[in-house]
This record gives C-alpha cells, sequence and structure tokens, in this order.
C-alpha cells in the first residue's frame, strides 16, 4: 500500500475533529487526494455500530462487547474505505482509531491494554497509522469545551466519569511512552488557530519525507 495514514487521537473536546477537517480542505485546496474519516464510523454499517456504541440508553452495555464493537466497526471501515484509499496511493486522514480502544477499553474500563491489543491485531491485520497526533488537553477543558457546543449530542460516552476521564489520559500518556516514533504530542489547550497550524505543519513533515507534496 502506497498511501499515507495518519489519525489523531485524545480526550473528548480536544479539537480533533475541528482541526482534522480543516486540515483536510486546506489540502485537498492543495490538489492532493485526501480521504477524511473518522471512527467509530465513515462507512453506513459502522455508523450503524456508531449508533448502538453511543446511546445514551445502552446504559446496561458490557465492557467487553464494547470492545469488540468498536473492533468490529474499525475492521469494516479498514476493509471497505480505509485500505482502498491506500492503495490507490490517498493520504487517510482518521478521527481516531485503534489507540482510542487501548486507551479507553483497554485501559479506561480496565479490559488490559494487551487483551484489546489482541481483538484489534484480529480486526486490521496489523495494519497501522503511519503518524498519530496526539491532542493533548486538559480533561476538565475538553469537557467543558462539548458542553458548549450545542451543535454536539451528548453520547454514552461523554456521560462517564471525570475519573474515567482522566484514566483515559492516563491510557494515551502509556501509549504516547510505547510508540515514540509514530506519536506526535500537540498542546490542544492552545487557541485553535495555533492547534491547527502546529497540526498541519506535523502533517505536511510527514507527507514531504514520503514524497507526496
Ligand atoms: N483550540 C480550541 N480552543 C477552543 N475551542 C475549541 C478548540 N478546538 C476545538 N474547539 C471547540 O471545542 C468543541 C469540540 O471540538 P471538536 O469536536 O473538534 O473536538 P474533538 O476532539 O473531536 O471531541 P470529541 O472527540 O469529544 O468528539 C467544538 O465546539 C470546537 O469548536
Ligand atoms: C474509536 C473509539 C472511540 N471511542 C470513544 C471515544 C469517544 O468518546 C467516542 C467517539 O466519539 P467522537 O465524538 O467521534 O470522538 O467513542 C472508544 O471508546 N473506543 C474507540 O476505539
Amino acid at each position: 500500500m502506497n498511501g499515507i495514514f495518519i489519525t489523531v487521537e485524545g480526550p473528548e473536546g480536544a479539537g480533533k475533529t475541528s482541526v482534522l477537517q480543516k486540515i483536510g480542505q486546506e489540502l485537498i485546496r492543495q490538489g492532493l487526494n485526501i480521504v477524511l474519516t473518522r471512527e467509530p464510523g465513515g462507512i453506513r454499517i459502522a455508523e450503524q455500530i456508531r449508533e448502538v456504541i453511543l446511546n445514551k440508553e445502552n446504559t446496561e452495555m458490557d465492557e467487553r462487547t464494547e470492545a469488540l464493537l468498536y473492533a468490529a466497526s474499525r475492521r469494516q471501515h479498514l476493509v471497505e474505505k480505509v485500505i482502498p484509499a491506500l492503495e490507490k496511493g490517498d493520504i487517510v486522514l482518521c478521527d481516531r482509531f485503534v489507540d482510542s480502544s487501548l486507551a479507553y477499553q483497554g485501559y479506561g474500563r480496565n479490559i488490559g491494554m494487551d487483551e484489546v491489543w489482541s481483538i484489534n491485531q484480529f480486526a486490521t491485520n496489523g495494519i497501522m497509522p503511519d503518524m498519530t497526533i496526539y491532542f493533548d488537553v486538559d480533561i476538565e477543558r475538553g469537557l467543558n469545551r462539548i458542553a458548549k457546543n450545542d451543535q454536539r449530542e451528548v453520547n454514552r460516552l461523554d456521560l462517564e466519569t471525570l475519573d474515567f476521564h482522566k484514566r483515559v489520559q492516563e491510557g494515551f500518556d502509556l501509549l504516547l511512552k510505547k510508540f515514540p516514533d509514530r506519536f506526535v504530542k500537540i498542546d490542544a489547550n492552545e487557541d485553535f488557530e495555533k492547534v491547527y497550524e502546529h497540526a498541519l505543519e506535523l502533517i505536511k513533515k510527514l507527507l514531504l519525507e514520503r514524497g507526496a507534496i
């Protein structure tokens, strides 16, 4: 596969979606073949699975069921959208991927990162991003941002305790140490424009190294 696979990760309200959308628009404007997508979702079946996972009424969902549903949506999204794009040589910008499962289900839910890693190996055949930008934001600040956004529907994961979200952040911190070659951290507490410029600079650097620009 000669495409380039870039993911963004981080806690709630870090700014991943808004920044990635703006970067996608800018790179398309520059004439690059960009596939902008998200997890869970991005294609019909995965969006249906997203609705099941994030539905506020599904409070009885078992944590392993949750991990399996994320992995199932990931599998379908990879096979149907990400792999074909990478095979064509496109640049795939994806909002969340396996690292979210490791941090949220593996560490936050306490299933264990190794167990969650193994079901995800089955789902992905070991495909991992070329680069992952980690949006580092203070948990309270991120949650405040989403609380203020009246366009965004509150989902089941948003309703988790502050403690849970702090554990997720600790999980991400462990991943940054575990995968230093792939992860790059940016300060997402900054103003939107600053975060956008920093993330765009990192992506352009990678594209330059790979001869894509
Ligand atoms: N740097 C920033 N400073 C202030 N507000 C921001 C910043 N970045 C994004 N926002 C706002 O915060 C809210 C959440 O942003 P966004 O949806 O992009 O975050 P996210 O990381 O994708 O969140 P989630 O993963 O919870 O969906 C939006 O209302 C957005 O406009
Ligand atoms: C991929 C993935 C996501 N999650 C969580 C993280 C968020 O709380 C939601 C997705 O909502 P967003 O607004 O699109 O960020 O799902 C998770 O727990 N595990 C995963 O693998």
